[in-house]
């Protein structure tokens, strides 16, 4: 019987995927200098999360520590990630997350700028919409509410939270100038949404090149 309220084989299990999954992403380009923060929920109480200001391209289990997701709070040695509130707040809500992962592409953050004040991303007609849980079609749309970029966390999570109350985010959200948000029921659905919003941003990108090149 563990005296911590978490499973050390579920910590161990979460830090060797949170490690590989950083640096798979670091190798894409998603989380230069430090950026980016990603979490594993690991019961609900608690979840691994990345400690602050580790270079995500050598992140190793050593970089990774357990938080509790009603306040925030280190249950093991380490800084947590800046932004743990925002891998908290998503927990606490949907009952269903296992996984939340951030990062500052070189695509979410271009757009989100060009985007000026416009309050969302509306991503269209895309086959890829279909890597979103819940889509069998292109034929649909997917809004990905962009929030004013803020040092105020609590703040930030707050309004996030406003948002889902509202129903205006499904399956992640961006922040202006900063990056994007995403979450699912595992760490491969979440990757793979991941993986398709990075694909998606740059798409929308190299479109808006083209269209002020016309
Ligand atoms: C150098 S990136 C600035 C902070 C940030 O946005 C981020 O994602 C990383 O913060 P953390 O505390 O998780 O390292
Ligand atoms: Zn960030």
């Amino acid at each position: 019987m563990s005296a911590r309220p978490w499973s050390p084989t579920a910590f161990r299990a979460a830090a060797r995927t949170l490690a590989a999954t950083g640096q798979r992403i670091y190798q894409h380009g998603w989380s230069p200098a430090t950026s980016s923060n990603y979490s594993m929920r690991l019961n609900d109480r608690y979840c691994a999360v990345t400690v602050s200001g580790r270079d995500k391209g050598l992140l190793s289990e050593a970089d990774i520590m357990v938080v509790e997701l009603a306040n925030n709070q280190g249950a093991s040695p380490g800084k947590p990630s800046a932004e743990t509130g925002l891998h908290t707040q998503v927990y606490r809500r949907h009952a269903d997350a296992q996984a939340v992962l951030h990062t500052h592409s070189m695509a979410s953050t271009v757009l989100t700028m060009e985007l000026a004040d416009q309050k969302r991303l509306r991503l269209e007609g895309y086959e890829l919409l279909k890597a979103f849980g819940g889509n069998s079609t292109h034929d649909t749309v997917l809004d990905i509410p962009v929030f004013e970029n803020t040092q105020d966390i609590d703040a930030l999570a707050r309004d996030v939270d406003a948002a889902m109350d509202a129903g205006t985010i499904t399956h992640a959200y961006l922040i202006r100038g900063h990056g994007v948000y995403t979450w699912g029921e595992s760490m491969a659905a979440c990757y793979r949404q991941l993986e398709a919003l990075e694909f998606l941003f740059a798409v929308e990108v190299q479109r808006r090149q083209m269209r002020s090149r016309a």
